[in-house]
C-alpha cells in the first residue's frame, strides 16, 4: 500500500468514527500504519533512477535531480580523502560552531580562526579549541588551512575581505555557506582569487540544528554548488565537506540560486512571513475579543506543538487527515485566498533580492558598529509585543514545566 493510499485510507477511516476520542486513537495506529508502509515500500517510493558512483538521480514529483547522501561517504573514506587537508573555520558563530565540531567530530583536522577574546574566541575555548593548536587569530588560521571556510557573518565577510584574501593563495580551497559574498560583489567587493577553487555549502537550517541532528545521528539537508574548479576536484571536494560538517542528503545549485532562494525563504516562509501571519491573526483575533490565551493557543501554540511537526513528519495532508472534516473543508477552501495574496507580496520580495536591495540593506544595517545594539533594541520590541509575553505564559504552562 502506497503512502497516498493508506493516508487515504485513515482518512475515510477517520470520516466514519464520530467520538473524538476514537478518532484520535484512530490516528495513532494510521501513524504506525504509515510508518510501516513508508518502510515497507521505501525503496519503491523513493526508487532512484540511476546509479552512479556517490550519485543518485531522483524523481522530485517529476523534476529529475542529482543527489548525493552521507551513507556515500563513510567516515574511513572521508578521513582518507581529507587526509592532507587542513580546515580553517573562519568564523564561530551559529554555523562556525556546528560544521566545526562535526567535521572534528568526524575525524578530520581543523582548526578555527576568530578574532582574539571576542565572544566566539571564548566560546570555542569552552568548547575545547585550543588556542595556538586548534585556535587562532583569522590571518592565522587562514595560513594553517588548506580550505579556508568563510563563516563570518555576510556583513563581516564584505568587512575583512581586504585583510584575508592576500593569504588564499594558490592551492588553497575557498568556502563560503551562502552564495551573498561572491554574487553580491559589486557590493561586497569580494573577489576570489582566480588561482583557486570556489565552492559552497549551505546547510538548509541553523548552525545549531546543524549540530544537534548530527549528534542524534541525524542530518541537516544542504545544497552545494562550484563558483569556480580550477582544479578539477572542487564539485567531489564540496560533496565531501558537506558531509563532513554533517549534512545527510545534499543537492546541487549555483551560487546565485542558492543566494536568492536562501534570502526569498527567510524573509518568507521560514520567518518573516511567518512572523507577519502570526501578528495578523493574533491582532484579528484580539481585536475582535479573543483572550491572549485563546488567540496565541489558536495561532502559534497549536501550529508549533500540534499541527506543523505532522507536516514535517509525513506531510500536509497527514495533517490534513489528522483534523477536523470541519476544519479540512475550511482549510482548503481558504487556502487559495492566502496563496494568492502572499504571492504578490513573494514576487515583490523575489525582485527586491534579485536586484541587490535586500543585500544592500543587510550590508549597510549589519556593517553599522552599533548593529547588535540596534538589532537587540528591535528584538526587545519583539519581544515585548502581547503575543510573545502571551506565549511565555502559555510555555510557562506546559505539563512537562509545571511540575509543582
Ligand atoms: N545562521 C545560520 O544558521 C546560517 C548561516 N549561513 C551563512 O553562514 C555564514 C555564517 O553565518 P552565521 O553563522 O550566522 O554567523 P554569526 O553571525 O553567527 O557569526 C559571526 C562570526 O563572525 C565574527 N565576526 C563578526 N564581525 C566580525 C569582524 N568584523 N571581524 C572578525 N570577525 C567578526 C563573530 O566573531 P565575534 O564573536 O568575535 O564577534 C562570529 O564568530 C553566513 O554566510 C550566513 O549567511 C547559512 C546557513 C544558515
Ligand atoms: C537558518 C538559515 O538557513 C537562514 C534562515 O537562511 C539563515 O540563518 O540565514
Ligand atoms: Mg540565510
Ligand atoms: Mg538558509
Amino acid at each position: 500500500m502506497s503512502f497516498r493510499n493508506s493516508s487515504r485510507m485513515a482518512m475515510k477511516a477517520l470520516r466514519t468514527i464520530g467520538s473524538r476520542r476514537l478518532a484520535t486513537r484512530n490516528i495513532s495506529v494510521m501513524s504506525r500504519n504509515i510508518a510501516a508502509s513508508t518502510t515497507r515500500f521505501a525503496p519503491r517510493m523513493t526508487a532512484p533512477m540511476v546509479q552512479t558512483r556517490g550519485m543518485r538521480v531522483m524523481d522530485f514529483a517529476g523534476t529529475k535531480e542529482n543527489v548525493w547522501e552521507r551513507n556515500d561517504w563513510p567516515r574511513e573514506k572521508l578521513v582518507d580523502y581529507f587526509k592532507n587537508d587542513t580546515l580553517a573555520i573562519i568564523g564561530y558563530g551559529s554555523q562556525g560552531h556546528g560544521q566545526g565540531l562535526n567535521a572534528r567530530d568526524q575525524g578530520l583536522n581543523v582548526v578555527v580562526g576568530v578574532r582574539k577574546d571576542g565572544a566566539s574566541w571564548k566560546q570555542a575555548i569552552e568548547d575545547g579549541w585550543v588556542p595556538g593548536k586548534t585556535l587562532f587569530p583569522v590571518e592565522e588560521a587562514i595560513s594553517k588551512g588548506t580550505i579556508i571556510m568563510n563563516l563570518l557573518s555576510d556583513a563581516a565577510q564584505t568587512e575583512t575581505w581586504p585583510k584575508i584574501a592576500p593569504h588564499i593563495t594558490k592551492g588553497k580551497t575557498l568556502y563560503f555557506s551562502h552564495g551573498f559574498s561572491v554574487i553580491f560583489k559589486d557590493q561586497t567587493n569580494i573577489h576570489p582569487p582566480k588561482d583557486v577553487d570556489v565552492i559552497l555549502v549551505a546547510p538548509k537550517g541553523s548552525g545549531r540544528t546543524v549540530r544537534t541532528l548530527f549528534k542524534e545521528g541525524r542530518g541537516i539537508n544542504s545544497s552545494f554548488a562550484v563558483y569556480q574548479d580550477v582544479t578539477g576536484k572542487a564539485q567531489e571536494k564540496a560533496i565531501g565537506l558537506a558531509v563532513a560538517v554533517g549534512s545527510g542528503f545534499i543537492y546541487q545549485t549555483t551560487f546565485k540560486k542558492e543566494v536568492v532562494s536562501d534570502l526569498v525563504g527567510e524573509r518568507g516562509c521560514l520567518m518573516g512571513g511567518i512572523n507577519g501571519l502570526f501578528l495578523a491573526q493574533y491582532q484579528v483575533l484580539r481585536e475582535r475579543g479573543h483572550s491572549p490565551a485563546e488567540a496565541f493557543n489558536e495561532t502559534v501554540e497549536e501550529a508549533t506543538q500540534s499541527l506543523y511537526p505532522l507536516i514535517g513528519k509525513y506531510g500536509l495532508d497527514y495533517m490534513f487527515a489528522a483534523c477536523s472534516t470541519t476544519a479540512r473543508r475550511g482549510a482548503i477552501d481558504w487556502t487559495s485566498r492566502f496563496r494568492d495574496a502572499n504571492k504578490q507580496v513573494l514576487n515583490d520580495l523575489y525582485d527586491n533580492v534579485e536586484n541587490g536591495n535586500e543585500a544592500k540593506r543587510s550590508l549597510a544595517y549589519n556593517s553599522a558598529p552599533n548593529y547588535r545594539e540596534l538589532y537587540d533594541k528591535e528584538l526587545e520590541e519583539i519581544r515585548n509585543l502581547e503575543i510573545w509575553r502571551a506565549g511565555e505564559t502559555v510555555r510557562s504552562l506546559r505539563p512537562e514545566v509545571n511540575k509543582h
